[in-house]
């Protein structure tokens, strides 16, 4: 940054008396110099670099709770200071006579600060610390800071110095994926990858000039004879990480990705007599756009069908299974956070499955255009006539925008997995030697959701990123679409990446019946809107105040609603319908809508039915076929028929 703003210095010194045309509105306007209005950005970017620099970096280490009562066990005066010193700082009070301690853990932070400013330390501290029997404490925190600056500035040189141990590696990757996590992305780098594009340039350059052959019109490019064909094919089926070296080594030359590729082409065509005779025809009237668009666009298609598309299917099928093996499984359900009517813990899977398999089907209907007149087809992609010199990315936001979709799903189900594991209606199957937390050895926390989530969080900004940039290019193009298409793989990767982590999770269930049912026999409550319902049925006068006065922020039971029903004045068999119902049995659909999930998922390109037919299917099946059992729910059944007849 400073190298930076140092050469806007010089471009503005060297050039203060070079004067230059305002453009205010792109318009004439009054002259500036070109010096001057360097200095402005030399200035502006100052003002921010110091803001960065002053920015106080913050640490936490030790809190009031866990670590605080630790130390009240075997430390309690230690303990009794580091009290104090918490609650003065909370004030914002410095001053004070508990001394030195407290103050010695305070000043832990302003150390860390000027480490990293590589200041000499100041400390910000209440003058009682320069009391005489403190200096000694003082020094000796000195000596500790400084040893950890030289720590520090080891650090710093061997980064500098000794850069060969910084070459790429799973440790040193920046991304995360590369690092970290490249096992469970990997196999999209055949595709996403510089080595993908760089192979996917090299399949639509040879692919051109198989086209030009078979066109009549192009005269010099006669028909390649079988030989001369597979020689071609056989560039791209054995395309290898030495000839993507190759082309890289080229462009070091030419400074041009994609005239580097044609470079090695020619190079690679050479010895075959045919071919070599047409050499110049690689690339032929052809602007560099013209192979990347293309690229992208079968970089995009491949590596959805064939890496992500899987996966996906994947995670709706698992969802399916959870749903259909939990479809009878009563589950309080807790809109605003608060009991309410009854749901099965399938039925609520299901909705996610179907909400994903939407979106699946979503994105498996882009378009996937390129430009390049009727070639375009012949590579399973659609052409887009209306174009600049580059393809005009809107397809691409839009394709992008229906993964933010799919994986902001994936979200809302990640955060209520974690919900429902916190609640206790899932437990983890828990692998020996895995440990859950690295200070309380009794948690199995539910880190393969959180992954989850995060990544999602992740790849959303990277596609919304994408989708809101590359539609933008000055007038028939600029080339900051180049560089940033380059990032495709990290919106793919973290995506693919948050899917496997889902899919972990899923894999670890086990559903807690106990304690769901558990839950259900504590909310009695729930069953108020039924009664009421039918209470209004049968005209008993303020219907839903009764059942208020009875539950509102009051314990309910199965006695207490017992009693309230019998005392009832409504005809027997009402009466005997509602006193069979429990808060399991009060599920409506949810048992039949579960079992159904795999008619309402949509894994095949919108051949099944939607959801909307099932429910359909429901009413028709329902008047039709009385006899349809819907477990559990018996009573809910005669209550709709009672209510179906009465409108
Ligand atoms: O066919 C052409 O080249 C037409 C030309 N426009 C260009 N179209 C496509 N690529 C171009 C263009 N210009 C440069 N480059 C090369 O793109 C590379 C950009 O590198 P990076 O920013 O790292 O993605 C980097 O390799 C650049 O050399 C035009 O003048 O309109």
């Amino acid at each position: 940054m400073d190298k930076l703003i140092k050469a806007l210095c010089t471009l503005a010194k060297d050039n203060a008396h070079v004067s230059m045309l305002s453009r205010t509105h792109g318009q004439p306007a009054s002259p500036t110099t070109l010096g001057k209005e360097m200095s402005v950005f030399a200035v502006r970017l100052s003002r921010e670099r110091q803001a960065i620099s002053q920015v106080e970096i913050m640490g936490k280490f030790a809190g009031a709770v866990g670590n605080y009562p630790q130390f009240c066990l075997f430390y309690a005066g230690y303990a009794k200071i580091w009290c104090s010193r918490t609650l003065r700082e909370t004030k914002g009070a410095y001053e004070g006579k508990d001394g030195f301690e407290w103050q010695q853990v305070h000043l832990y932070q302003p150390c860390v600060i000027n480490l990293i400013n590589k200041k000499t330390p100041s400390f910000r501290t209440p003058t009682s610390l320069y009391h005489h029997q403190q200096q000694q404490r003082f020094s000796n925190a000195c000596f500790q800071i400084s040893r950890r600056e030289s720590v520090l500035k080891k650090v710093v040189k061997m980064s500098k110095d000794d850069s060969r141990e910084y070459e790429l590696s799973s440790l040193t990757a920046l991304s995360p994926l590369d690092g970290r996590y490249w096992g469970k992305v990997k196999d999209l780098a055949p595709y996403m990858s510089e080595y993908g594009l760089i192979y996917f340039r090299v399949l639509v350059e040879i692919k051109w000039l198989l086209k030009l052959s078979q066109i009549p019109e192009v005269t010099e490019v006669p028909n390649f004879s079988e030989e001369a064909q597979s020689f071609l094919q056989g560039l791209i089926d054995g395309f290898s990480m030495d000839d993507a070296l190759e082309v890289k080594n080229i462009e070091k030359v030419t400074n041009h990705d994609v005239k580097a590729v044609e470079y090695f082409l020619k190079q690679k065509c050479q010895s075959q007599p045919e071919i070599a005779k047409v050499l110049e025809f690689f690339h032929f009237a052809c602007t560099s756009e013209d192979i990347n668009n293309l690229a992208h666009a079968l970089m995009l298609k491949e590596a959805i069908n064939n890496v992500m598309f899987p996966v996906m299917d994947k995670l709706i099928k698992a969802l399916c299974t959870l749903a259909k093996d939990n479809a009878h499984v009563s589950m309080l359900s807790r809109t605003h956070g608060q009991p309410a009517s009854p749901t099965t813990l399938g039925k609520e899977m299901s909705v996610f499955a179907v909400r994903l398999s939407r979106e699946r089907q979503a994105i498996s209907q882009v378009e996937i255009m390129g430009k390049f007149a009727e070639f375009v087809t012949s590579l399973g992609l659609s052409f887009n006539p209306y174009v600049t010199q580059i393809e005009t990315h809107d397809y691409m936001a839009t394709l992008f925008y229906a993964f933010i979709r799919f994986n902001n799903i994936l979200i809302d189900f990640d955060r209520d997995l974690w919900g429902y594991i916190s609640l206790a209606y899932f437990k983890q199957i828990t692998k020996a030697g895995e440990i859950g937390s690295s200070t309380m050895p009794h948690k199995v926390n539910p880190i393969d959701f959180e992954n989850s989530e995060g990544n999602l969080g992740k790849a959303n900004e990277d596609l919304s990123f994408l989708s809101m940039k590359l539609p933008i290019s000055r007038w028939q193009r600029d080339l900051t679409d180049s560089t940033v298409l380059r990032n495709m793989g990290g919106g793919l990767g973290h995506s693919l990446l948050a899917y496997k982590s889902a899919l972990q999770g899923i894999g670890k269930l086990q559903v807690n019946e106990a304690r769901l049912s558990d839950d259900l026999n504590h909310a009695w409550e729930v069953l108020a809107e039924p009664i009421q319902t039918v209470m209004r049925r049968y005209g008993v006068p303020e219907p839903y105040e009764k059942l208020k006065e009875l539950t509102r922020g009051k314990t309910v039971n199965n006695e207490s609603i017992r009693e309230f029903i019998l005392g009832l004045e409504l005809p027997e068999e009402a009466k005997a319908n509602l006193l069979k119902l429990t808060p399991h049995s009060y599920v409506g659909a949810a048992v039949e809508l579960a079992r159904n999930v795999d008619a309402a998922v949509n894994l095949v390109n919108g051949k099944k039915e939607m959801i909307g037919s099932v429910s359909f299917r429901f009413v028709v099946s329902f008047k039709c076929d009385p006899s349809v059992t819907w477990k559990g729910s018996a009573v809910f059944r005669s209550l709709l028929l009672e209510l179906v007849i009465a409108n």
